[in-house]
């Protein structure tokens, strides 16, 4: 658990780091059924675990909820002297995905902090989204239910409370 705040809100955070390791995917893919946001992780040192990120993205498309906001890392930045995977690669891949996209160091903390504000927002977004469509449709019905008990009711002054219905 970890408190962000995000456009002046604090909000509160869970955070599950899933394992990668192939014989833990079974533990893995029910994680993705509560989340709300995924960081799809691979190391800029290691063109295999870059190649795994496509694998990663499928799977996510058949496990997580339709909405979940999904971010690009390339971690290890700090690593520069084994860089296997460019930057312009881990753009391209998000942009493929329509994803954004950080290069992030656990080591040196940069864009620790920024990533995960990031996924914040884009889960309130998204989540923001859901509740004006759901507020919309509620004042909508609630609407039709006041004009449906209106139409019940006799019209002009005998509607007024002080009326007697009798
Ligand atoms: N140089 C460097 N090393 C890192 C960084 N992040 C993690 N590591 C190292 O990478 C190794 C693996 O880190 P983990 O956090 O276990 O990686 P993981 O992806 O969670 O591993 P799995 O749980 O097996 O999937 C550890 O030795 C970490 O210290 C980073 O940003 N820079």
């Amino acid at each position: 658990m970890k408190t962000i705040e995000v456009d002046g809100i604090k909000v509160r955070i869970q955070i599950w780091d899933t394992a990668g390791q192939e014989r833990y995917q079974t533990i893995t893919k029910q994680y993705y059924r509560r989340a709300q946001g995924i960081f799809l992780v691979y190391d800029i040192s290691s063109e295999r675990s870059y190649q795994h990120i496509m694998k990663w993205v499928s799977d996510v498309d058949e496990y997580a909820p339709e909405g979940v906001q999904k971010i690009l890392i390339g971690n290890k930045a700090d690593e520069e002297q084994k860089r296997q995977v460019g930057r312009e690669q881990g753009q391209q891949l998000a942009k493929e995905y329509g994803m954004d996209f950080y290069e992030t160091s656990a080591c040196t903390n940069l864009n620790i902090k920024e990533s995960f504000t990031r996924l914040t927002e884009l889960v309130l977004q998204a989540h923001r989204k859901e509740l004006d469509g759901l507020r919309t449709r509620a004042s909508h019905e609630l609407a039709l239910a006041e004009l449906e008990e209106d139409e019940g009711k006799p019209e002009g002054p005998a509607n007024s409370s002080k009326t007697c219905w009798c």
